[in-house]
């Protein structure tokens, strides 16, 4: 199938789509009369250039307040329908989008439409043109796929067909499976968007808060389905209207469309036997089997700090790298490499970041084919040169710039540590060494701009089989983070995306800093948070401190346990339930570059991060690394 994108999803000029949509991989686009009208040319170099970028003209759109008029405004309409012929041989397609009517004058009635679309079709015809109808969800007589595809019907004509919008579907709750009694030859044009679920006006929404496929919460995947049993092969089109992407990069939306296409067309023929959506094979999305290790880049001056956080917190030195300035620090399955290398990628995030986790290592069934499916959804591998001896893990950029290697359970990859390390025991002289408990990594915090979220939430559910869980709202002193969690089933893998909008908050801040997003907080895990808070303090930790009032509230918000109470105030753990079990969080004081660690305990099966904590947590947090405050300029 053609992979196409409208102009208006994509920010720039014409040329600038142009080359972001070509680069990005796709086979046409959809052109907006907007985009077409700002431009100078004349409609046969717009034409030119178009195809010169090597993309077909799928389709002009749009063509409004056509059907249901009488008297001299229909002979208006028509006569606009011929200007608009005119352009479309010029510009070279042959295919139109007829949006249905929102004109106040304009008169209802399924035969009415149907006999002003046959004369339409007819004209067309003579020109060689096409007529595609399309529903909008707001149209003033015609909002629903069902009547659209009857005036069609209707028409009876070779000539008219029914374009279909999963936006105006899905974001008008109609159910997407009556898409399957519309004969696929009948299908002109099928256009694709996502949209997260708010409630509000139609049109507002349709025209501010589209997203790609897999960035909202409609069902895009079952509308595929649908369209795809007719029997339609013609082009998939993403038509996105959304203020966010107009600010954006053209090559980010358009990798980012591109993406979700492919990712969208992988599931539908998982999902829907029998149907051929013209990609080549790839793996399914990758069942991620945890987080095997994090490296820290810094340099000999600055490692002093971290590794002293980290004998604090219960890791030993257990391993030197053979040939390179690198330390493996480890405590349960938890494995954290230090790396103060003068050159080569640590060092110029070191050197371009500060003091960082530049590397994430994530545990999967089989690396090899993670790559296959990361480079087909349009991921950038990641090399750089590997010494004698040294394993050439499987790599792509991540978050930030940052890296994320591949580790399966081969021999090869799993016993990287083995082969590159000499374990401490062997030298006697490993550091730390007072075990707190910690078992493995619960999550990792990754801090971006709120613009960045939707682009790398859909970069992981796209390759990873993992789920968003819903948006919460964090509240900072100083401004809202949105924070966004990412999970494998099981919580094998856990990521939280948490996006600032202004540098005064605290996630805001190390932005800023660190000129970076990042991983700035690390959770452990832990069996006994109380035992674990224990051994910490006895090996020199310094929990964050949390307010006496803080745990006042604790005592009126739930039954707590005097005594449990007592020991929570007294290691500054904070606590919150839910209807699955309970949490229990103690926080690290931050770095002044603002990374911190967190420690955590689930019990039964509670399912998130304790957000109702953050705001208290951000407060004290702020407290130590600046005490007067933060300038409020
Ligand atoms: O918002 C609109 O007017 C509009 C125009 C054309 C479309 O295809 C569409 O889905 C919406
Ligand atoms: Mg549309």
């Amino acid at each position: 199938m053609r992979r196409s994108i409208a102009t208006v999803s994509v920010p720039g000029n014409l040329r600038e789509k142009l080359e972001a949509i070509a680069a990005a991989g796709f086979d046409g686009i959809e052109i907006f009369e907007q985009d077409f009208i700002a431009e100078a040319g004349s409609p046969a170099e717009i034409g030119a250039m178009i195809r010169d970028h090597g993309l077909g003209i799928e389709i002009f759109q749009p063509f409004r307040d056509f059907e249901g008029l009488v008297g001299a405004r229909r002979v208006k309409a028509f006569d606009r329908a011929e200007r608009k012929f005119d352009l479309m041989q010029q510009l070279g397609t042959d295919l139109v989008l007829v949006c249905s009517s929102v004109a106040s004058d304009a008169i209802g009635g399924i035969d009415r439409a149907a006999d002003d679309f046959r004369e339409l079709g007819e004209r067309a015809a003579k020109r060689g043109l096409r007529v595609g109808y399309e529903a909008l969800a707001w149209g003033r007589h015609v909002n629903d796929h069902r009547d659209a595809w009857e005036v069609v019907r209707r028409a009876d004509h070779p000539n008219v067909g029914l374009i279909l919008d999963s936006f105006h579907t899905l974001g008008r709750k109609l159910d997407p499976e009556t898409i399957r009694r519309v004969p696929g030859d009948r299908i002109f044009f099928v256009q694709l968007a996502d949209a997260p679920l708010i409630e509000m006006d139609l049109l507002y929404w349709s025209r501010h808060f589209r997203n790609m496929p897999g960035e909202g919460d409609l069902d895009v995947t079952a509308f595929m389905r649908a369209v795809m049993a007719t029997g339609y092969r013609g082009p998939v089109s993403l038509e996105i209207f959304n203020d966010q992407f107009r600010g954006g990069r053209p090559e980010t939306v358009a990798r980012d469309g591109h993406r979700s296409l492919v990712h969208l067309l992988d599931r539908v023929r998982r999902e829907e036997p029998g149907v051929e959506v013209g990609l080549p094979p790839i793996p399914d999305r990758i069942a991620a089997t945890g987080i095997e290790f994090i490296e820290f880049a810094t340099s000999a001056a600055e490692s002093g700090d971290l590794t002293r956080q980290l004998a604090a917190l219960g890791f030993a030195r257990t391993g030197r790298h053979r040939t390179k300035s690198v330390e493996l620090w480890q405590q349960g399955k938890i494995r954290i490499v230090v790396n103060t290398e003068t050159s080569g990628f640590a060092h110029s995030a070191y050197v371009t970041h500060g003091t960082g986790i530049c590397d994430i290592g994530i545990g999967v069934s089989d690396a090899a084919a993670t790559m296959e499916r990361a480079r087909a959804l349009g991921a950038n591998p990641f090399h750089q040169p590997v010494g004698p001896g040294e394993t050439d893990i499987p790599a792509i950029r991540g978050v930030g710039g940052s890296v994320m290697h591949f580790i399966d359970d081969s021999a090869d990859l799993a016993g990287v540590w083995e082969r590159e390390f000499v374990a401490e025991a062997d030298t006697g002289s490993g550091a730390g060494g007072g075990d707190a408990g910690l078992t493995r990594i619960d999550h990792l915090g990754e801090t971006m701009a709120y613009d960045e979220m939707l682009s790398w939430a859909l970069f992981y559910t796209s390759i990873f089989d993992l789920v968003k869980s819903p948006m919460v709202d964090v509240a900072d002193p100083d401004g809202l983070v949105r924070s966004q969690a990412i999970e494998a089933p099981e919580g094998a893998l856990r990521l939280t995306l948490n996006g600032a909008e202004t540098h005064r908050t605290f996630a805001g801040r190390f932005l800023a800093d660190s000129f970076n997003s990042a991983v700035q907080h690390t959770a452990f895990a832990c069996d006994d948070i109380l035992a674990t808070s224990t051994a910490l303090t006895g090996i020199g930790f310094a929990p964050l401190p949390i307010p006496s009032n803080y745990y006042d509230d604790l005592a009126a918000r739930f039954d707590l346990d005097p005594g449990l109470l007592a020991r929570l105030r007294a290691g500054q753990i904070m606590y919150d339930r839910d209807a699955g079990g309970e949490f229990f969080q103690l926080y690290s004081q931050p770095t002044p570059g603002g990374l911190f660690f967190e420690i955590v305990e689930r019990r039964g099966t509670y399912a998130g991060y304790g957000a109702p904590n953050a705001p208290f947590r951000i407060a004290a947090q702020k407290r130590l690394v600046r005490p007067k405050g933060i300038p409020k300029s």
